[in-house]
């Protein structure tokens, strides 16, 4: 508990809100599965400095099934790259159920990773010796964006692999295609181990985290995937994690997410949090009908609607104004391309024809590189102009340039005023 349990409070409210949402039916076509308590009912949410909160059976273990396809995916484009895996695999939304045949005219491809063809493929490209040591790296994945060491439940997994016949008629069907790398039994017994990963919400939560936070884990700092591929994944949830609904879960939930026949749902709001949520009755699609409504609801509520975050941006320029012949200009946080651009933009209103410039970045946090290239073409057209350009910024801003660097601002205006003289 923390923050005064004020946001586990408002977890636990959306909770109770969702908790009549629809009926569903617990999957049971995976025959274990269907011993799954329908009451179950949890709630998490981890934030990008490490903060958890939760609500209901947030510790309740369960087998992650499909919602394990985005971090393999994210195994396989970190080893292979975006080009090589999309020889194999497309990234189209399927507009079809997660079980559907898909294969791509001409090509054979599966339509994208997050279905059960695309995703039957993508394990099997997972770069190992063997089929124990490439379910050994997948589980080892998992742990690591999970935090912990994860355990594999052998009775889902015997159940899975006793009953899966359509998936194993999706892996014949890309093996007579020539698209599925490697043997049928090989690749699908790894398939339903990794789906027979044991997680809790708390769990899914602070992996959905991962996935928000570039792909560096919030509670023990490893970057467990880079982050370009962190992005690469994000963008295929935000497309196709929810199979034939994703549209619909586009326009009105507004995050990447993922859903899995078990119960589970992660949402990722990107450089804010993971959300997850579990309840094992499922709607037509297979996804979790309270995960879904609950969701919904904390989007929402919370305003984490991906095409809302530009307008919430925070102000990065502090002051812009002129004190004599001294155009001055401060900013903080990190500096991306809006924050330069605002800069950029008050730079040419502030600094007098015949005067300076003092620029304060003591505040600032990070600068992208976009960023840095366009301040500093900038400073130095000033410069080249005859007016004097005066940055006070904490050491990583470039000293280097037709500009002065200085550590505090008192001493970039003795400067400034000195050169005015
Ligand atoms: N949507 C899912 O969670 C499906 C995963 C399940 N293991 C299957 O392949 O059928």
């Amino acid at each position: 508990m923390s923050g005064l349990d004020v946001i586990t409070e408002a977890l636990t409210r959306v909770r109770e809100e969702c908790a009549a949402a629809g009926t569903g039916r617990v999957a049971d076509y995976i025959p274990q599965l269907g011993h799954a308590d329908p009451s179950w009912f949890a709630l998490a949410l981890a934030s990008m400095d490490g903060h958890g909160y939760q609500a209901g059976d947030a510790e309740v273990p369960f087998t992650i099934q499909s919602v394990s396809k985005p971090f393999v995916h994210a195994l396989v484009l970190a080893e292979l790259g975006a080009d090589e895996l999309s020889r194999w695999v497309a990234a189209e939304p399927s507009g079809e159920a997660f079980n559907a045949i898909s294969l791509q005219p001409g090509t054979g491809r599966p339509a994208n990773p997050m279905i059960n063809a695309g995703a039957i493929v993508t394990t099997g490209l997972v770069p190992a010796t063997g089929a124990a040591g490439r379910f050994e790296r997948i589980r080892a994945l998992l742990s690591a964006f999970a935090g912990r060491p994860l355990d594999l439940d052998e009775q889902v997994y015997e159940s899975e692999r006793a009953t899966g016949d359509r998936n194993r008629a999706l892996a014949y069907l890309m093996r007579a295609a020539g698209t599925l790398p490697g043997a049928v039994d090989t690749v699908l017994d790894t398939y339903f181990r990794q789906c027979s990963v044991l997680v809790t919400t708390v769990d899914l939560a602070v992996m959905a985290g991962t996935l928000a936070n570039g792909g560096r884990q919030p509670v023990t700092g490893e970057q467990v995937v880079p982050e370009p591929v962190a992005v690469q994944v994000l963008a295929v949830m935000a497309t196709c994690g929810m199979y034939d609904v994703a549209g619909d879960w586009l326009l009105r939930v507004g995050l990447p997410a993922k859903s899995g026949v078990s119960g589970g749902v992660i949402a990722v709001s990107p450089a804010r949090f993971g959300v997850a949520a579990f309840s094992p009755p499922l709607d037509a699609a297979g996804s979790s009908v309270r995960g879904v409504a609950a969701l919904r609801t904390l989007s929402q509520r919370f305003g984490l609607h991906l095409m809302h975050a530009a307008a919430t941006a925070a102000p990065t320029v502090t002051h812009a104004g002129r004190s004599g012949r001294i155009g001055r200009i401060a900013a903080q946080g990190a500096l991306d391309f809006p924050a330069a651009e605002r800069i950029l933009f008050a730079l040419d209103e502030v600094v007098p024809p015949d005067g300076a410039l003092v620029c304060d970045l003591t505040q600032v946090t990070q600068i992208e590189a976009i960023a840095e290239a366009l301040l500093s073409k900038a400073f130095a057209r000033l410069a080249a102009l005859g007016r004097p350009v005066a940055v006070a910024a904490q050491a990583g801003f470039p000293a280097a340039g037709p500009w002065r660097f200085h550590a505090t601002v008192d001493a970039a205006l003795a400067w400034a005023q000195a050169e005015l003289r």
